[in-house]
């Protein structure tokens, strides 16, 4: 037995890069086991994954996890948003699930949104207008490009989605991740029939949406999981929701995490309606909004650079002039899904850890131009910002951040948030107590507050320059 105070929960969060498991002590917040295990992602045109591969890499973890996990009394599941994962009669994937970083079906979010009635119109009924990431424009092109495949499918899922029914044997989603589709209206918190028939999505391939604090369902007898049968099972929900489950956000406090997706948010208690689609109107796991901006090219796109210069990821020089603007997937904030990477004001004497802090620059300055339009009336313009995410454990990006923002930023200690949201959400179903107060009561946001430093209004106004000006370079692909 583990020396645990309270019952034992685990929260697993399957992100785009690995899937992270980690045994919780409901009475503490101590992390008392964790394991981890990677995917792979298709690189070329499109970005996709085997939904295989994420339940392989959840046994995985929680075989890491040893003896504890054999103690949880429930389960909860956090997973990267809008991927489209289409299943055929017997469960199985019909292809590889579309991710929410692939960029293919940017000519169907285009049509889509002048077919259902412009961004307002989109805005108004599902609370954001749909990027190339939303699962929608993924099965729209889905139809066009592999209609053999359409015609397989038995059944549309999420990526928590999936793995939360091999868990239970039922296909169930939450309003969190179910607002990142397209087909989920923020107006009536119901599936948006009118977008599945222009679509030709039948509603009935569609899981049942798990109401905040409900099960799920309960852990199905399997030899490849440690769960004794009849673990309960909570909702779970999309990644960045999860997340502001396990910091115990309350409305009005910024979040910056810095993974694979770059994003920016906050709570509200207003449902967002943003018909210029820079935030994206999400639901959050618990009955209230969870406003966001999201980019695709973070920790990977830096990481990049760093290695095509031969230098570390902390090899950063002050003193640049060099603008790089890192959309080397394309881009989401700003919309710009045929972009690629862009460099301006190499000289001489420029150097490589100047380049290398350009990149960084070029990223947050993506996702420090969305904060603002994230945070309601309400909100507190000089609270600290939440930093998180793996990018968060980095000097070089504090550092940015910190320049780049002018706020004071705090760094929880707590690295796996994601998944102590999952977990707290499971917790919860154990109490009945709110999530969000059960991560409160475990303390997880904790860390040290880094001051706030004088803005570099000049590297933001040139990097602002360098966007504007090299607008239609932008607009079009390398082809
Ligand atoms: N110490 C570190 N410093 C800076 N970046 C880091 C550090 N550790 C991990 N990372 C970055 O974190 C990223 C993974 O972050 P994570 O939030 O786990 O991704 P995701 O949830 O998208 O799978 C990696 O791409 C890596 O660049
Ligand atoms: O598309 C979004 C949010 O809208 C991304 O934030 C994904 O949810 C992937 O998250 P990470 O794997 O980067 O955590």
């Amino acid at each position: 037995m583990s020396a645990a105070e309270g019952p034992l929960v685990v929260g697993v969060d399957t992100s785009t890069q690995s899937t992270k498991a980690l045994v919780v002590d409901v009475a503490t917040g101590q992390v008392v086991a964790s394991g981890q295990a990677p995917h792979t992602v298709s690189s070329g045109a499109g970005r996709e994954s085997d939904p295989r591969q994420w339940w392989d890499a959840l046994c995985e973890a929680l075989r890491q996890c040893g003896s504890a996990a054999h103690e949880a009394a429930a389960v909860s599941v956090g997973g990267q948003q809008h991927g489209l994962v289409t299943l055929d009669a017997h469960g199985e994937p019909v292809r590889p699930a579309l991710l929410w970083n692939d960029v293919r079906s940017a000519p169907q979010a285009r049509r889509l949104i002048e077919e259902l009635g412009g961004p307002k119109g989109w805005a108004e009924r599902t609370g954001s207008v749909p990027a190339p990431s939303f699962t929608v424009t993924k099965w729209a092109w889905l139809a066009e490009h592999e209609p053999e495949a359409l015609r397989a499918t038995a059944a549309v899922r999420l990526p928590h989605d999936y793995l939360t029914e091999r868990l239970t044997g039922e296909g169930t989603t939450d309003r969190g991740d179910a607002s990142g589709t397209g087909w989920w209206a923020s107006a009536t918190e119901a599936y948006d029939e009118e977008t599945l028939a222009h679509v030709g999505l039948d509603p009935a391939l569609l899981p049942r949406m798990v109401r905040p604090g409900e099960v799920a369902g309960t852990v199905r007898a399997s030899d490849e999981l440690p769960f004794s049968p009849g673990t309960l099972v909570a909702a779970g929900t999309g990644d960045n929701a999860a997340a502001a489950l396990g910091l115990g956000l309350l409305p009005g406090t910024p979040v910056l995490s810095l993974g694979t997706s770059g994003t920016v948010y906050a709570v509200s208690t207003r449902r967002p309606a943003d018909p210029t689609g820079t935030v994206a109107g999400f639901a959050d796991a618990r009955g209230d909004w969870l406003p966001l901006a999201c980019t695709l090219n973070c920790t990977l796109a830096v990481d990049r650079v760093a290695a095509l210069l031969g230098v570390d990821r902390e090899a950063v020089e002050p003193g640049t002039s060099v603008t790089l603007l890192p959309f080397l997937d394309g881009e989401r904030t700003p919309d710009l899904p045929h972009a690629s990477g862009v460099l301006h004001g190499l000289r001489h004497d420029t150097t490589r850890g100047q380049l290398l802090q350009a990149a960084y620059d070029g990223a947050v300055h993506a996702l420090l131009g969305a904060l603002d339009l994230v945070l309601d009336e309400d909100a507190d313009r000089t609270a600290p910002l939440l930093l998180i995410g793996g990018g968060a454990r980095g000097t070089a990006w504090q550092e940015t951040v910190r320049r780049l923002s002018g706020r004071p930023v705090q760094v929880p200690e707590a690295r796996e948030l994601v998944a102590l949201g999952a977990a707290a959400q499971a917790a919860g179903l154990l109490t009945g107590e709110d999530p969000a107060a059960v991560a409160r009561r475990w303390e997880t946001a904790r860390g040290p507050v880094l001051d706030a430093v004088e803005r570099d209004e000049a590297a933001l106004a040139r990097i602002s320059g360098v966007l504007s000006d090299a607008g239609p370079l932008l607009e079009r692909g390398t082809d």
